[in-house]
């Protein structure tokens, strides 16, 4: 199979991870004969540096173009002053917009070996497996106006949170599509006491459940989600949500994982091509030190391999490999028990490698580290 892949680097810790997925997936054309081809465009901090924009239209073009886009993350100190048009973060939230990337879905599996490495206790983490479907081009983060004002002689701040009915349909009707093929229960989370938002959301959700009967659907508010995630992660199959609970309730999930190293992500379009990325940002405090966990952007390769490409068999080898890197004891320091003991980023990509093309190859690994 021939298929481009437009990869965007972005900044920090995001240019690391997106090396250790390509290496992944350049190792998944040998060894199954395929032909991806890797073409780099600018976003971000990077963007801004070299072009002026976080987003230069070059860059658009190429997605656009391409097949499937790879992105690490944007941001870091450097740019924390600039003026809001002039953030890394900027281009991140336009691309999402120019691509119509309505859809993040962000799975949380805890691995068996990894059990140990979450700060919650076994018994809850357990077999945990479930996604969050985040809508990615609405709410609060996209409102206008917002900005600065004076009010009465004093400084006042406005954002603002807006959708339109047809907003929360298609993302309450992705997450109901992939209920259809788990355990067939949605969890709608929302802030329907308060917020007017909310109270449409749930609207929908019973619209779009009345057309889907053989799913289970129930509502709960976000503040109680944050809690039930660690007092019983194991009750959520699907939990679809807007924009902004969204994105703080998947941080909070990837601590049941370990780290926040371990989640990927699949931002789908409603059209073109569909962006993966890791849910993490550019992790300034470990950039550049071959510290980074890049397991969440080659799991989230895996995700470009069957999503984006069918290539079902591909994906799951990918998977397959991480898990048995993790079963044989490798660890980025993220999530590693015993410091002196983590690999790096490169090291661990040289594992997840060497396990895909040889599967079994390294069973016996950990006595190196003995
Ligand atoms: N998708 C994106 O591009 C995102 C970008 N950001 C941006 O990233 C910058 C830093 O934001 P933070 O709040 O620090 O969030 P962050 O997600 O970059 O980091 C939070 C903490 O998790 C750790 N961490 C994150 N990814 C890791 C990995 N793969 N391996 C090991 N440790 C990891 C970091 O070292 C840090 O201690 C900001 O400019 C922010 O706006 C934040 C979130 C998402
Ligand atoms: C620019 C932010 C909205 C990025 C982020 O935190 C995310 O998408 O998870
Ligand atoms: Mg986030």
């Amino acid at each position: 199979m021939k298929k481009s892949i437009a990869v965007l680097r972005g900044d920090g810790i995001g240019k690391e991870v997106t090396k250790g997925a390509i290496e992944v997936l350049k190792a998944v054309a040998v060894q199954y004969n395929h032909e991806f081809t890797f073409q780099h465009a600018l976003i971000g901090g990077a963007a801004l540096d070299a072009e002026g924009t976080p987003l230069p239209a070059e860059t658009l073009e190429v997605c656009k173009k391409s097949d499937a886009v790879l992105l690490g993350a944007v941001g870091g100190p450097k740019w924390d002053v600039n003026p809001p048009h002039l953030r890394p973060e900027k281009g991140l939230l336009q691309i999402r917009k120019e691509l119509n990337l309505y859809a993040n879905v962000r799975p949380v599996t805890c691995y068996n070996s990894l059990l140990d490495s979450s700060p919650l206790k076994k018994e809850i983490i357990e077999n945990v497996d479930f996604v969050i479907v985040r809508e990615l081009t609405g709410g609060l983060y996209f409102g206008k106006p917002s900005g600065r004002k004076i009010d009465n002689g004093e400084e006042a701040v406005v954002d603002t949170l807006s959708y339109k009915r047809s907003e929360m349909k298609r993302i309450i009707e992705k997450a109901f599509e992939m209920a259809r093929s788990r355990r067939k229960k949605i969890t709608s989370v929302d802030k329907a006491n308060v917020l007017e938002s909310s109270r449409m959301w749930r609207e929908v959700a019973e619209e779009v459940a009345k057309d889907n009967s053989d799913i289970m659907l129930e509502h709960m508010l976000v503040d109680n989600a944050a809690m039930q995630l660690i007092r019983n992660p194991r009750q959520f199959d699907v939990i679809v949500t807007e924009n902004m609970f969204g994105d703080i309730l998947s941080d909070e999930a990837s601590m049941l994982t370990g780290s926040l190293g371990m989640l990927p992500s699949a931002s789908l379009s409603t059209d073109g091509p569909s962006l993966y990325e890791p849910i993490h940002g550019s992790a300034p405090d470990i950039a550049g030190k071959n510290l980074a966990n890049p397991i969440a952007t080659i799991l989230s390769a895996a995700m470009l391999l069957r999503l984006s490409f069918g290539l079902e068999e591909e994906a799951t080898a990918v998977e397959r490999a991480v898990e048995q890197v993790l079963d044989a004891g490798y660890r980025t320091a993220d999530v590693a028990s015993v410091q002196k003991r983590a690999v790096t980023t490169g090291e661990m990509v040289e594992r997840i490698k060497e396990a895909l093309i040889e599967d079994g190859a390294i069973s016996n690994i950990m006595e190196a580290y003995a």
